[in-house]
């Protein structure tokens, strides 16, 4: 079946989120790890494409999320949709804009929505500015990001700097009325020239409303909840029919390893809990690992007994980050850790792992890159936005869980283990 919409995310555990969403509308979801080399073929009606391009070089994110349209386009795409975090993560220079602004281009349009509220997760919009849970953005844990952190609240502010086009807003008084005053609000603003319209939500109702107002439009833009409105939408204009079983999990040995590259105050209470609760446990010194290199977490991780699903992290509360930073630089700090977690998966499939539970977008990334993965089966939601992977193009087939850094409960490592296990 050609794809209906095509859905390019800017980072691993935002595509995973996404399709897990997605995925809830009972149609089939095709998550594929970067642009495919080959053209599309068997493609289900809702395509996702997996990018790291949240924080590269801004003209590397744009060349990804160009070609990755390319490739939905040929799939037989009819909508786009660009998904990037639910706390808008977005580097000094942003890519969120840009790559925004390079599809609308590339499909000759003049007006798109920003829409990032998940509110399942805590995230609203209001008046343009994103709230997680109580707080600000700005004073929330994201603050301190060790690659994107996030110092203003406005959505409004933290676009302008990264797009050519105006900026605007459909504030909640106006999504609260309902379709038809958002689709006119969104049409007085184009009379404007308003490009860029940030939408305030704070619950799936306006959500729904916005997708609703929003259906024609060739691209939309904002984090997994948003999108998770659509499919509905197409089955009710007749774009797609049926049902698609979920997949199930491959018959997989036990051997289970835990990596952890997120910083987030969310990741660092799950690792917390999880080596409290007396998990095998290994802690990676960026600082140290820069010096003498990584033998000594592969010499530790050949010792272990994967059945007891060890953790290796890096994962540090911000003093800490800050520290390794300022020795080594953010850019630098980020991608050793990326590598040398990403050859510790490597290292543990080649010992007989199986289940891969990671937490951290850009430490997803590299991990799934490594293991060779090209496309991911969407299976049971282990967290909302957090659903487990099956991937069987790999050389062996394996499960992968990709945490985005906030996601989760507390005991995140042990509930993967247990859903993947049926309990
Ligand atoms: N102790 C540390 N010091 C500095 N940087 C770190 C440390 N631990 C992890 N990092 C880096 O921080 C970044 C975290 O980003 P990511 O994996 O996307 O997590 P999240 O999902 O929380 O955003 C990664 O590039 C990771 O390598
Ligand atoms: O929208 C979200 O919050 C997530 O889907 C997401 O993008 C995760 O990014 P990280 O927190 O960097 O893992």
């Amino acid at each position: 079946m050609a794809a209906i919409l095509g859905c390019i995310a800017d980072d691993f555990t935002g595509a995973t989120d996404l399709a897990g969403l997605l995925g809830r509308s009972g149609m089939r979801v095709s998550l594929r790890i970067g642009v495919p080399s080959e053209p599309p073929r068997d493609t289900a009606p809702l395509e996702v494409i997996a990018l790291k391009s949240r924080a590269a070089p801004l003209p590397e994110a744009i060349e990804q999320t160009r070609a990755a349209l390319r490739w939905l386009k040929a799939a037989g795409a009819q909508r786009y949709f660009l998904k990037y975090c639910s706390t808008f993560d977005s580097t000094a220079g942003g890519n969120i804009g840009p790559a925004a602004e390079a599809l609308m281009s590339d499909l000759g349009i003049e007006q798109t929505v920003y829409c990032p509220a998940f509110p399942e997760n805590g995230r609203s919009v209001y008046m343009g500015n994103l709230f997680v849970g109580q707080q600000p953005l700005a004073e929330s844990p994201m603050r301190d990001h060790p690659l994107t952190p996030m110092r203003d609240s406005n959505l409004m502010r933290l676009l302008k700097p990264q797009v050519q086009g105006a900026v605007g807003l459909v504030d909640r008084i106006t999504v609260a009325q309902g379709e038809q005053a958002i689709r006119k609000a969104l049409e007085a603003l184009a009379t404007q020239n308003i490009a860029h319209v940030v939408m305030d939500a704070i619950d799936n109702a306006d959500l729904e409303r916005i997708a609703g107002a929003c259906r024609d439009m060739p691209l939309v833009t904002g984090g997994s909840a948003l999108a998770m409105a659509l499919p509905a939408l197409y089955r009710s204009e007749g774009l797609i029919s049926g049902d698609a079983a979920p997949p199930s999990a491959p018959p997989l040995a036990r051997a289970t390893v835990v990596l952890s590259g997120s910083c987030s105050d969310m990741t660092n209470r799950q690792v917390e809990r999880y080596i409290r609760q007396g998990a095998p446990s290994y802690r990676i010194d960026p600082l140290e690992v820069a010096a003498n290199g990584p033998d000594a977490v592969f010499r530790w991780l050949a010792e272990q007994e994967l059945n007891k699903a060890p953790i290796i992290y890096a994962t540090a509360e911000p003093a800490e980050v800050k520290h390794v930073q300022s020795k080594m630089g953010a850019v630098r700090a980020g991608a050793l850790i990326e590598e040398t977690l990403a050859s510790c998966a490597v290292a543990a499939r080649e010992a007989g792992a199986r289940r891969f539970i990671v937490a951290g977008g850009e430490t997803s990334g590299a991990v799934t890159q490594a293991l060779g993965a090209s496309q991911l089966d969407v299976g049971a939601e282990i967290a909302p936005g957090v659903p487990w992977t099956y991937c069987r193009s790999a050389r062996y087939p394996i499960a992968l869980a990709l945490k985005s850094g906030n996601f989760g409960a507390e005991g995140f490592f042990t509930d993967a283990q247990t859903v993947l296990e049926g309990k």
